[in-house]
């Protein structure tokens, strides 16, 4: 975060961040008397290294990325990786040097994660980097590949939720899809929350990428998260909700990011850390607060400042002593780290390092020093520092693995056997616990939805009975003081929210129905889980799917008290079609592995690398152009949306490694592939190791008479979307 509470540093002026580029910056221009005197003083390393932490400061940053998306995919793109563009760019000499090639981050789980460091030169005139910078770029762009730096990917490896994997792999720890046979909906929850309202809609944008009927987007000050209500097992009554973990990636001074960050180099002083320490002790508390009995709090930062770290551990540990840090030693046996301080010394802009105790700090400001305000005894640590174990928290420095700085801490709720309770006491907690729901404001609930516990954690799950429905939920981002937010400053978690309303549509409403039945959906498929965004509540153009437990937080909460931004996935757009063509729905592109499950298997139309081939170079390339035996197949189909599966195979140097499933469009003599261009290109190189699509003007594609309409509004709503994402991508490396 920096500053402005974005990983990545401070937003500002993009022509005067241009002045700190790397390629430009004069390595004499990156000191700080003010960084250098203030961490030397708090020996955040050892005094013999620290000309070599400063020196690694100053390098810049290698490149990182991380294999994404569900597990087939990821990895046969892993393999790909190690096993094509590695060898390919092993022996690349650029202007008499020898340039090395991408080597695999060794902590990183199964590999999955890559680093690289070549000049933007290399990239743009290397004929081999080049090509593999177009896979990035590609991959990245239909989210198979997550540009991340390096330690911005710890944080959800320490979360402990299987198998591996901040929002994006989190996520994607919770599906376990990519067959026909697994369940694409998940039962567990994940809410990613962020008190900027365009940082939520970038992360709608990006999730679309692994679209989820488990995930909730909220834009809500995390310090004063709202209590949000599930129906009990009790029926007529509900329960606050509580989480399994908690990932409280909060808004920091962000001077671990100094190696792409260059203008901190400039304007760093001890404030930037000391302002955010109190909302960063709020935060962390609120999560304190919604964590589950076995659950886990992830706390992390980009800064190095222990006031920013430990201090806030302490604060918490401190006002919340039935929590403990966890030892994470023995996990990334591979990642180098150094302990969490136990003494530093907090201070103001004088960069006076000697007030051992705030008291001392206090006696010696003056009454007219306007930031006495923003410190607290809670800036230095307490007395019994020692006994709240803070060496378990981990510190990541750049000289250690060439990365960024880092903090990680990982909290748990100590437990202890219960009390022997009374009966009577019991009764007396379980109805302090409960929050009664007159009949007449409830909603119906759904069978499953009653039955319905919050029980798990993932690392709990050993421990849970079989027979126990297991629910992992969670909560990603910066997290609740005990009121309900009071509306602050528009776009900040407060202020005005406009967001359409969720609402959820009869299983058998009729639209539903036909999308049922058109697109061959098996009875099991979730249809009592549909609802549309509009403020009419009809099924207009997309219909969106959830899974029980955000459709049981949807029907039972107030969305704008929750501010909620986004609600599970898009399953199915409205096709305007062909003349004589009725308007229906399809499937989305992205959504194809989420209704696989539910298709009957009979209805997906079986082809090859020759009919891939067609569908990708064409835009709408006629029945008759296709191979027999997909032509007569496609001929004789009802025009609209179908499934088709091509297996993994190779022919004339295309390959493909595991079998896909792709949405195509049948108008009355053509056929469309219906995924965006993007994705086509993405598809094209990695099967035909080149891009084959043809060129084309959006115009054309999205004509209302020959196909896809509803791309136009999709492409529209991408556009207006990707340039928050580039504007943001100035500032910010996001992951989530
Ligand atoms: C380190 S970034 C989180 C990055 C995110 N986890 C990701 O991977 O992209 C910190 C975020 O905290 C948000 N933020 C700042 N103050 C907040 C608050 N009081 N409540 C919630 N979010 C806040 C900022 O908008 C920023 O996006």
């Amino acid at each position: 975060m920096g500053r402005n509470n974005k990983r990545g540093g401070r937003r500002g002026n993009p022509r005067r961040n241009d002045v700190y580029r790397t390629d430009i910056v004069d390595k004499s221009d990156m000191h700080n008397v003010r960084f250098t005197t203030y961490y030397q003083a708090q020996n955040i390393v050892p005094a013999d290294e620290w000309e070599t932490f400063l020196e690694a400061l100053r390098m810049p940053l290698p490149t990182t990325f991380r294999v994404a998306g569900s597990r087939q995919t990821a990895k046969s793109l892993n393999a790909t990786l190690r096993d094509t563009h590695v060898p390919n760019l092993s022996n690349v000499v650029f202007e008499d040097q020898p340039v090395s090639p991408p080597v695999q981050i060794p902590w990183y789980p199964d590999g999955l994660a890559w680093q690289f460091n070549v000049t933007k030169k290399v990239l743009r005139k290397s004929p081999e980097f080049k090509e593999f910078h177009s896979f990035l770029v590609f991959e990245t762009e239909v989210g198979n590949i997550s540009r991340q730096e390096a330690v911005s990917m710890l944080p959800p490896l320490f979360m402990d939720v299987e198998p591996h994997h901040k929002t994006a792999q989190l996520l994607e720890s919770l599906h376990a899809q990519d067959t026909l046979t697994s369940t694409s909906i998940p039962s567990g929850m994940l809410i990613a929350n962020d008190s900027d309202h365009k940082r939520t809609h970038l992360l709608i944008h990006q999730s679309a990428r692994l679209p989820s009927p488990a995930l909730m987007v909220t834009n809500l000050d995390a310090s004063i998260y709202p209590g949000i209500k599930i129906p009990s097992s009790n029926k007529n009554k509900m329960q606050p909700l509580l989480f399994d973990r908690i990932l409280c990636d909060v808004p920091c001074s962000g001077d671990g990011t100094l190696r792409k960050n260059l203008g901190i180099w400039k304007t760093w002083q001890p404030m930037d850390g000391n302002g955010l320490h109190s909302l960063q002790v709020r935060i962390l508390q609120r999560a304190m607060k919604m964590l589950a009995p076995k659950g886990r709090i992830v706390y992390s930062t980009c800064s190095l400042n222990p006031v920013e770290n430990e201090a806030v551990i302490a604060c918490a540990l401190k006002s919340n002593p039935d929590f403990h840090l966890v030892d994470v030693s023995a996990k990334l046996p591979e990642l180098k780290r150094r302990p969490g301080l136990t003494s530093w010394r907090a201070t103001d802009k004088s960069i006076n390092t000697t007030y051992d105790t705030y008291e001392m700090f206090m006696e010696t400001c003056k009454e007219s020093d306007n930031y006495k305000a923003k410190m607290t005894p809670g800036h230095w640590p307490p007395e019994d520092v020692e006994l709240l174990n803070l060496p378990r928290c981990i510190r990541v420095y750049p000289h250690l693995q060439d990365t960024g700085g880092f903090f990680v801490a990982v909290l748990e709720r100590t437990v202890v056997d219960p009390p022997e309770v009374s009966p009577t006491q019991k009764k007396r907690d379980a109805d302090e616990e409960v929050i009664e729901v007159p009949d007449s404001k409830r909603a119906r609930l759904d069978a499953g939805v009653e039955d319905m516990e919050v029980v798990m954690a993932n690392e709990a799950a050993a421990d849970t009975p079989p027979e126990t429905q297991t629910i992992p939920t969670m909560l990603v981002g910066p997290v609740p003081k005990t009121s309900l937010p009071t509306p602050k400053k528009k776009g900040e978690g407060g202020g005005s929210f406009k967001e359409n309303p969720y609402t959820f549509l009869p299983a058998d409403d009729p639209t539903i129905v036909s999308c049922i039945d058109r697109l061959h959906l098996t009875s099991d498929f979730p249809s009592g889980n549909v609802l549309v965004r509009n403020p009419e509540g009809e099924a207009a153009r997309a219909l969106y799917i959830t899974n029980d437990l955000v459709k049981a937080v949807v029907q039972h909460n107030d969305y704008n008290r929750i501010r909620l931004t986004s609600a599970g996935t898009k399953v199915f757009v409205k096709q305007d079609a062909a003349r004589g063509v009725d308007v229906q729905f399809r499937v989305l592109g992205e959504a194809v592995p989420l209704v696989l499950p539910y298709l009957d298997r009979a209805t997906i139309v079986d082809s090859s690398l020759t009919v891939l081939r067609i569908l990708v170079a064409g835009h709408y390339p006629l029945c008759e152009a296709f191979p027999e035996p997909f032509k007569t197949i496609m001929m004789g189909r009802d025009s609209g949306g179908h499934i088709v599966r091509f297996p993994q195979s190779q022919l004339d140097g295309a390959a493909l490694s595991h079998d896909i499933f792709l949405p195509i469009w049948k108008s009355n003599v053509s056929l469309t592939l219906m995924i965006d261009k993007k994705a086509k290109s993405a598809l094209s190189m990695r099967v035909f190791g080149t891009d084959i699509t043809s060129p084309i003007k959006e115009k054309s594609l999205v004509s209302p008479k020959v196909g896809p309409a509803e791309e136009a509004e999709v492409v529209e709503e991408d556009a207006e979307v990707e340039n928050t994402a580039a504007m943001a991508d100035n500032t910010v490396m996001t992951d989530a």
